[in-house]
């Protein structure tokens, strides 16, 4: 069985996480061995950097030299840990990838489109993803979730980077990404995440089981 690399995008809790481990189970009972990382992260120099950006350390540098950032981290992560799974017929599960360095640094950062697509060529170097789940959602009723998980925990946390945008700004990157599918539709699928978790990982697992049905029949 092929393996496959699949990502999924969307704005600040829009329920990627939750999904995502979800599909890992879900594959894992068809006999499918995967496994789930995330961006920026995933290798331990990675995390790193994921440390330094969303602490908000880099914001003074300006957004290009956070696409380099999220590019860096990117590399190592392709080369350390999602192109020797893949290699190693694992599936990988990605919670971000380079979607979000168009969607955040690129089409809201105004990074420009040239440096975005050249530190793509450097960082994939060819390991693009077969699949991409958008779970697409009003950032409003995403961010109630997010402080309700907060309050849940009882913690006071200060928003990381990018959470503190206004919703002005994560409207747009909402349609930034919405952008993005449309143009690589044979990639993308859109999941509506206003619905249950139950619900979005039953739609969720319809549009893989769909996309790869004769390897999972193997
Ligand atoms: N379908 C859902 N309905 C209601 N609440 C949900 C749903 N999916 C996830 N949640 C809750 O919303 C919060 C955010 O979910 P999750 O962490 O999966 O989102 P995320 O997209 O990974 O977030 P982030 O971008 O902040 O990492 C969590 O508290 C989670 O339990
Ligand atoms: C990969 C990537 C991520 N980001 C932003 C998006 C989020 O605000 C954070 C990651 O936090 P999460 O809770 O794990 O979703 O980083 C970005 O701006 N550019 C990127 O390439």
């Amino acid at each position: 069985m092929q393996a496959r690399f699949i990502t999924f995008e969307g704005g600040e809790g829009v329920g990627k996480s939750t999904q995502i481990q979800r599909l890992v189970a879900n594959l894992n009972k068809r006999g499918v061995e995967a496994v789930r990382t995330r961006e920026p992260g995933g290798t331990p120099r990675a995390e790193a950097i994921r440390s330094f950006l969303l602490q908000g350390k880099s914001e003074e540098w300006g957004p290009s030299a956070e696409a380099i950032l999220f590019a860096a981290a990117r590399l190592d992560h392709v080369n350390s840990m999602i192109r020797p799974n893949l290699e190693s017929d694992k599936w990988v599960l990605s919670d971000r990838f380079h979607d979000s360095t168009r969607a955040y640094q690129g089409l809201n950062g105004g990074v420009p489109t040239k440096l975005i697509s050249a530190l793509e060529q450097l960082a994939l170097d060819g390991t693009t993803p077969d699949m991409t789940i958008l779970i697409d959602m009003d950032p409003e009723l995403a961010f109630e979730r997010v402080r309700k998980r907060a309050a849940e925990d009882g913690l006071d946390l200060p928003p990381d980077r990018y959470e503190k945008e206004n919703l002005d700004w994560h409207r747009q990157l909402r349609q930034n990404f919405l952008d993005i599918a449309k143009r690589e539709h044979e990639r993308f699928v859109v999941i509506d995440g206003d619905k249950s978790a139950n619900d979005l990982e039953t739609a969720i697992w319809e549009a893989v089981e769909n996309r790869y049905a004769s390897e999972l029949d193997q």
